[in-house]
């Protein structure tokens, strides 16, 4: 038994939204621990408390009940050190940016001095796949590289942890799967913690070492689901019984739900 600090512990969490004069119970009692440099997905239906649950982590928003410690320290620490790279469901790229400026921005902010930028960036680009695309506008960009402008971003400042919301599920089912891939490549190179936010099962399975099954109304943590698939995961292994067996064992989890 591996005796490390997690790099993520949640413990208790609740949230409560308050609206007008109602309440909307989101989150109840989630606690779990994620290990430095697991590979997490937070799976479940719509209003599970998906999003609520990464928000939380992320300190962008605080629980109405539980605490988050990262690395021993508390979320908010945790920012202010920018222990976090976060992706969303759409890439919010700055369309007046070239790739490569859209990049280079929270470097710019952190005021990293002009050489080390520019080598961060060029390293980033080779890193998603996108060198040759440095000088295009986000608009003339697919989807897909898009996102991978919002993932190179999103590691310029070689966070600890990449909290990813749903950031491949506006994209057709080839791109994503492509995509996932690629993640999975950019992971193994960068091996850093990711949690990541999904309503796909398969996807869930490819990603991760673990999966949090979420069950709605008030989200729950319902199920934990180990991935025993080796690494690196390849596409053939989407069609292996093994892979079926498992989006059946998750999708039995959410029943009864
Ligand atoms: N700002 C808010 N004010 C009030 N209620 C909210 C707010 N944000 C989320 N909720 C409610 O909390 C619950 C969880 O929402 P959340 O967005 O976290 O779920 P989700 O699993 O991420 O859903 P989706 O997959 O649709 O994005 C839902 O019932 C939602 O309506």
């Amino acid at each position: 038994m591996s005796l490390a600090t997690p790099e993520i512990q949640l413990d208790q969490i609740s949230m409560t939204y308050q609206t007008n004069d109602t309440e909307v119970l989101a989150l109840q009692d989630v606690s779990v621990d994620i290990q430095k440099g697991e590979f997490v997905s937070l799976l479940g239906p719509s209003g599970c408390g998906k999003t609520t649950l990464l928000r939380i982590m992320a300190d962008l928003i605080q629980p109405t009940g539980g605490e988050v410690t990262v690395d021993g320290s508390s979320a908010r620490e945790a920012r202010l050190a920018q222990k976090y790279g976060i992706v969303f469901q759409s890439p919010v790229l700055y369309d007046w940016r070239k790739v490569k400026q859209n990049i280079n921005l929270p470097l710019e902010l952190m005021g990293i001095e002009k050489k080390e930028r520019e080598q961060r960036v060029d390293y980033l680009l080779k890193l998603v796949g996108l060198d040759d695309f440095k000088n295009k506008y986000p608009w003339q960009l697919s989807g897909g590289m898009q996102q991978r402008v919002a993932i190179a971003r999103a590691l310029a400042m070689e966070p600890e942890i990449l909290l990813m919301d749903e950031p491949f599920s506006a994209l057709d089912e080839f791109t994503r799967e492509r995509l996932n891939e690629e993640l999975l490549s950019i992971w193994s190179e960068v091996n850093n913690t990711v949690v990541f936010v999904t309503h796909s099962i398969p996807e869930s399975i490819f990603l991760s070492d673990r999966v949090l099954v979420l069950s709605p109304h008030p989200g729950r943590l319902s199920a934990v689901m180990e991935i025993p698939l080796p690494r690196p995961r390849t596409k053939e292994m989407r069609n292996s019984p093994e892979f079926f067996q498992l989006i059946t064992t998750i999708r039995n989890s959410f029943e009864g739900v």
